[in-house]
Order: C-alpha cells, then structure tokens, then sequence
C-alpha cells in the first residue's frame, strides 16, 4: 500500500460550540478518490478548507507525508489544489483571461494548452466573451478546466458539480477515475449520487465521524 499524502489524526472542530467533527482520523493514499459525506451543516466544507489550510479552528495533527503539515507548508501548498464552492472566477474575465490568471500563480501555460483545456470541458467558443455573460454551469466549467492541467499530487474539490448537466457529471466522474488511475488522490464533497469503484467515504454527522 501506498504512503499516505495526507494523514488526519484526531481531528475535531466546533462552531459556535457545537461540535461539528471529533475523533476524526483518516489517510488519504495515491490512486484513491474519498467522498466526505454528510448532511447540509455537517462540517464538509469546513473539513475540506481545514484539509486546505484555509480552517485554523481546529485542532488534533495534519500530515503530509509524514510530516507535521506545519512544518512543510510550502510543498503542501504547491502539491495540492483545492477547488471551492464557489467557482472563484471573475465575472469581468473572459475563460481565458482567467484560467491565465489561476495558472499564472503556480505553473503558466501557453495560450493553446489552455484553449485545449476549455474545450474539454465544453466551453470552445466561449473562450473570449466575459464571464459575466456565461451561465451558472459554463462558469462552473472555467473552474473545472483548472483540473485538465492540474499536476498537483492531491485535488480538494467542495461541490465543484453545482450547475453543471449530467454529461458534464459523467465527464468530471471519469476525470477524477483517472486521476486516481495515475495515481493522484482526490478528496470530494457532492451531493450528488457518485458512482466510482473503490471510492473511499468520511462520514460526517451528529458530531462524531467514521472513515468507510
Ligand atoms: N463562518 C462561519 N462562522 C460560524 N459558523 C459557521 C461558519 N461557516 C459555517 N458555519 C457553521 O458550520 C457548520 C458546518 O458548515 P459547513 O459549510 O462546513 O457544512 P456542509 O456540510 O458543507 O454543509 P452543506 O452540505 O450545506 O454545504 C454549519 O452549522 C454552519 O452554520
């Protein structure tokens, strides 16, 4: 079996004194997809933007391989991509201007690669008109196209099918098989019914934890 990337020990975190997650401990291997699950108010996103380093109120150890994920916040940060549930893409951009601007900060492309990668994920033709002036769904989809050129180890995705047709569920299910298959990890939060063989689950609820 494969190292653990990220390793969570302990882990609990509390709102407004209400226990969201305790005792919550979990690995996140190569090759393998997990869904956090859970109902609406259960601690998902929270749990995947503590995952992220976004979350500081909580407490119990974070890992990456192997090592307190405090002491190697520079490589966790550039292995690892997280993808919120808000599309977090500017409205006056055009798709291009603005994969050119995520992709900027970590690893820029040339302009054909990032064409390719909004082609794939429906949005040819799109690629210069302002977001603003896309869909709910077609802005989700500039997000996504960042994960046809994402190299980082380890992908957390929060709700990143909001909006999108089932197609494009179909299409981003297969794109997280395969990062699996190449041996990436991937941490996911859906309410959507996922099918993937081998998909690893937390469950979150009622204050407590299980790792499936
Ligand atoms: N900024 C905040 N300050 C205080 N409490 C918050 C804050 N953000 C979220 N919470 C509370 O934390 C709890 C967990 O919220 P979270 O968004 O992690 O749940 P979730 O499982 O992702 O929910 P959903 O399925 O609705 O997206 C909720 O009870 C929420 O009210």
């Amino acid at each position: 079996m494969s190292e653990p990337l990220l390793q969570a020990v302990n882990l609990q975190c509390e709102r407004d004194e209400r226990v969201l997650f305790r005792n919550l401990s979990f690995s996140i291997v190569p090759g393998t997809v997990t869904r956090v699950e859970g109902p609406n108010g259960s601690g998902k996103t929270t749990l995947l933007r503590i995952l992220a380093g976004l979350n500081d109120a909580w407490s119990g150890d974070l890992k990456w391989c192997g090592e307190p994920r405090s002491s190697v916040r520079e490589e966790f940060q550039r292995n690892m991509l997280y993808l919120g549930h808000r599309p977090g893409i500017k409205s006056l951009l055009t798709p291009m201007e603005n994969l050119r601007a995520l992709m900027a900060a970590r690893r820029p492309m040339p302009d054909d690669v990032l064409r390719q990668a909004l082609a794939g994920t429906g949005l040819s033709g799109f690629e210069n008109v302002p977001c603003r002036n896309l869909s709910a769904g077609q802005q989700r989809r500039v997000a996504l196209a960042r994960l046809l050129i994402a190299d980082e180890p380890l992908w957390l995705l929060d709700e990143v099918f909001t909006a999108i047709d089932a197609d494009g569920v179909n299409a981003i299910e297969t794109l997280l098989q395969q990062r699996a298959a190449e041996g990436g990890a991937v941490v996911v939060t859906t309410h959507h019914d996922l099918r993937m063989d081998g998909m690893k689950k937390i469950v979150l609820g009622g204050g407590a934890a299980d790792e499936c």
